[in-house]
């Protein structure tokens, strides 16, 4: 059964429609448009795409981890106050005279020769009140945390700031504030995607559809042009702070909510409020994260300080706005509406429930205007309406069909009557959101949809020697950070098992593990250089963590849309990285399947040092019987335990059936696998302390990859001391150990040093 939308409140039409016009008139900016107009259909992507989680139980989130400062309110001294009021007086009767116009002032020479007026007249002001805040510095505090106006840009954090760096970022008009901490984040310029939809969305006030790669920056793409709008009106209500109370409600509402974020887990809503915090740091604007698994009584005290942008899963957002919580419910004011990873969102399990989030947005006016939608058993009142709310829609892999494009540029988005039913695609969702007509399609997919500076490559095996690949890569070829995918949560055990029996620190992620210890996992891995994480797919999808250098595709995922999540862990943000799928001959249709829907003709084959793999091979071998023993007994354990403490549920007396000699034999047995373990453990233990060489390696020489740094320092130490055993005992020369160091070379590294002699599989 659907859920039950609370009912709302009813405002007086006539106040709504002030506030829709004055929004109205605070987007007529000019802009200068650069959109891409492209007309490709965007690549279509099948598959079941049966992705593991993603909406876990979380036990508890801490509340300081995701606090808000509340903002002080700005002081100002009374004569301050009174000398503004008089020049707000000033402005508003100038400012009258432009309102009565009303909407179509942009461009005009009337609003040009009026602007500029208003500009000397500020400057003057700015002047006379620059001089005024010399003498009265000690009873104000500093305004430049709200306005903006006045932030040294020399001065990031201690750091001197040039400018010229950034220069890039000018065309897209940004508030200062934002700018501000764009310096302190050192994005030196846009990445395409931000400078593509930045203006659409902050200037030109457009709905976006916007895709691109992976890790291609689309949360600010996103996030900036939010920030900016707030930030704007804020400005605005300022200026005509003591004009009256009323006008400046209009303007910037106060406590409302502003822009509610979606996302489909829980890890990328918590990660998208990090990222939208750090870039409003010194704005005031509270972002907030509302997730399941945090408690719920938590969150409403987070919502009880009304931060204007909330991010959050369908599950504990309708949760919450069903519950009636009036921040969530009061929407008239919601000015953005955005779907981040739109395409996972109509596949997850919490499809009704955005339905009905959907459902209890205030139509816009463009799509429907005049009619009241019904909603389940609410109605949402028309009276509500606000015209302005932007619709943004993103993810890295958006199928759009060409007729949706072309109803979006003919602006015949009006026209359609939207039957209430099931959303089960992007267009159906945009539409219902309220994505207006001539919303601006921003795709920078290329043909194959993956990061630029990703080298993707494979290794051709049997099944049961893909353990023996992962191995190699790691041990090998372990540099920087890396993620290994597994389809299911079995062999994602299984792996991860043996790889910490063969010495290889690993880390695990999976839908299974409880909130909390997913989180620590993925904070290990983030604070981890050279770190391992074996992950399913619930971490495939908008994990951002730099430095992933390697993706190691153990198995091949369900669909080529999750193949190009996963990948994009790696080759984040302009940086390089590399994947390697293990293909087993089970494997080889799905994997020609997968490339064929990028066009790609070859994939590159990854470089394999034959001559360690004898020696894996042997490693491997007893890691496998070291597991195989300690699983039957953790087994036995765990059925023993399970018998032991249902009998004692319902009280039952288990008496011993086994005969004397069982028991014996049983002990005996247990005696024989006991030690035979012993034996395996130290003879892996006794392997694992060998570099793994290869065959040619010389006991005089070390050399080569496959020795650890550890292992590397202690022959150094050991080379040392012989040579000053030697010197002291006046031998010659012979004898001596020479220790050829060599760093691991990480496995991009390895793939560009065989560029020249990789083959490719044709398929
Ligand atoms: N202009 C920029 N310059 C440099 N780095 C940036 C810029 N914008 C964002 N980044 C960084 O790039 C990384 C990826 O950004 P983001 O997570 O927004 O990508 P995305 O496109 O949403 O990826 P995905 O599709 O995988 O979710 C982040 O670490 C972010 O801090």
């Amino acid at each position: 059964m659907a859920p039950q939308p609370p009912q709302k409140k009813s405002k007086k039409t006539k106040r709504i429609r002030e506030d829709s016009e004055q929004l109205e008139r605070i987007q007529s900016l000019s802009w200068n448009p650069s959109l891409p107009d492209n007309d490709d259909p965007f690549s279509l992507f099948t598959g079941s795409n049966e992705l593991e989680g993603g909406f876990l139980s979380l036990e508890e989130i801490d509340e300081i981890e995701y606090g808000l400062e509340i903002p002080k309110p700005e002081r100002k001294s009374k004569r301050e106050k009174s000398k503004e009021t008089t020049k707000l007086q000033k402005r508003k009767r100038s400012q009258d005279h432009d309102e009565s116009d009303g909407e179509a002032e942009a461009g005009s020479d009337e609003k040009f020769d009026e602007e500029n007026k208003k500009v000397k007249a500020k400057k003057k002001r700015e002047k006379k009140k620059k001089n005024k805040n010399k003498k009265s510095e000690e009873n104000e505090e500093p305004a430049a945390a709200v306005t903006g106006a006045s932030y040294c840009k020399d001065d990031i954090d201690g750091d001197s700031v040039d400018e010229t760096e950034y220069y890039a970022w000018n065309e897209l008009r940004l508030h200062p504030l934002l700018l501000k901490s764009i310096y302190r984040l050192k994005f030196k310029e846009p990445t395409p995607i931000q400078k593509a939809c930045i203006p659409a969305a902050a200037h030109q006030g457009k709905d976006v559809i916007g895709a691109a790669e992976t890790g291609s920056g689309k949360t600010l793409a996103f996030g900036l042009p939010i920030l900016q709008r707030l930030l704007e009106e804020r400005e605005k209500a300022d200026n005509l702070v003591a004009e009256k109370e009323e006008a400046v409600e209009k303007i910037s509402p106060k406590g409302l909510l502003r822009a509610l974020i979606i996302t489909p887990t829980r890890e990328l809503a918590l990660q998208v409020t990090d990222h939208v915090k750090e870039v409003a740091k010194d704005t005031n604007i509270r972002v907030v994260p509302i997730v399941g698994g945090m408690s719920t009584e938590k969150q409403e005290r987070l919502l009880k300080a009304r931060p204007e942008i909330v991010v959050g899963t369908p599950g504990r957002l309708w949760e919450l706005m069903s519950g009636g919580e009036v921040h969530l419910v009061e929407l008239h004011s919601l000015s953005f509406f955005v779907l981040d990873e739109a395409d996972r969102m109509i596949e997850s399990g919490h499809f009704h429930e955005l339905q009905s989030i959907i459902d209890m947005l205030p139509m816009t006016s463009s799509s429907h205007e005049g009619q009241p939608q019904n909603t389940q058993d609410c109605t949402t009142v028309v009276s509500f309406q606000r015209k302005k709310r932007q619709t943004f829609v993103f993810s890295a892999t958006l199928a759009l069909s060409s007729d949706f494009r072309k109803k979006l540029k003919k602006g015949s988005m009006k026209s359609k009557q939207i039957v209430i039913g099931e959303l089960n695609s992007i267009e159906t969702l945009s539409e219902r959101a309220g994505m207006r007509a001539n919303a601006a399609i921003v795709d920078l997919t290329n043909a194959s949809i993956m990061a630029d500076k990703l080298e993707e490559s494979f290794i051709e095996c049997r099944e049961e020697d893909k353990d023996a690949y992962l191995y190699y890569i790691l041990s090998v070829h372990g540099q920087g950070r890396t993620i290994v995918f597994c389809t299911s949560i079995a062999a994602l055990r299984h792996t991860s098992s043996l790889l910490r029996i063969l010495g290889v620190n690993v880390w695990t992620l999976h839908a299974q593990m409880q909130q909390r210890a997913r989180l620590k996992a993925i904070d290990r891995f983030r604070g981890n250089e050279h770190g391992i994480l074996v992950a399913t797919d619930v971490a495939a999808r908008g994990l951002d963590i730099p430095g992933v250098r390697t993706v190691v595709h153990y198995q091949l995922p369900h669909s080529a849309e999750v193949y190009v999540h996963r990948s994009g862990r790696t080759a984040r943000a302009c940086t390089d990285g590399c994947s390697i799928t293990l293909i087993s001959p089970n494997d080889t249709s799905k994997f020609a399947a997968l490339c064929k829907s990028f066009s790609k003709e070859s994939f590159r084959r990854f470089p394999v040092e034959i001559s360690y793999m004898s020696e894996v091979a042997k490693r491997l071998s007893l890691a496998r019987q070291v597991d195989k023993i300690m699983r039957k007994d953790s087994q036995d354990k765990a059925k023993q335990s399970w018998f032991d403490r249902n009998a004692e549920s319902i009280e039952l007396e288990v008496e011993d059936n086994d005969s004397e000699e069982e028991r014996v034999n049983n002990c005996k047995q247990k005696k024989v696998s006991s030690s035979h373990l012993k034996k395996l453990q130290q003879e892996l233990n006794m392997l694992l302390s060998r570099p793994l060489q290869p065959k040619t390696f010389s006991h005089r020489f070390l050399a080569g990859a496959g020795v650890s740094p550890l292992l590397q320092n202690q022959f150094e130490e050991l080379a040392r001391q012989k040579l000053g055993d030697i010197m002291n005992s006046g031998e010659g020369k012979m004898g001596k150990l020479l220790v050829i160091g060599q760093d691991r070379v990480e496995p991009l590294q390895a793939l560009r040093n065989a560029n020249h002699e990789c083959e490719h599989l044709r398929l």
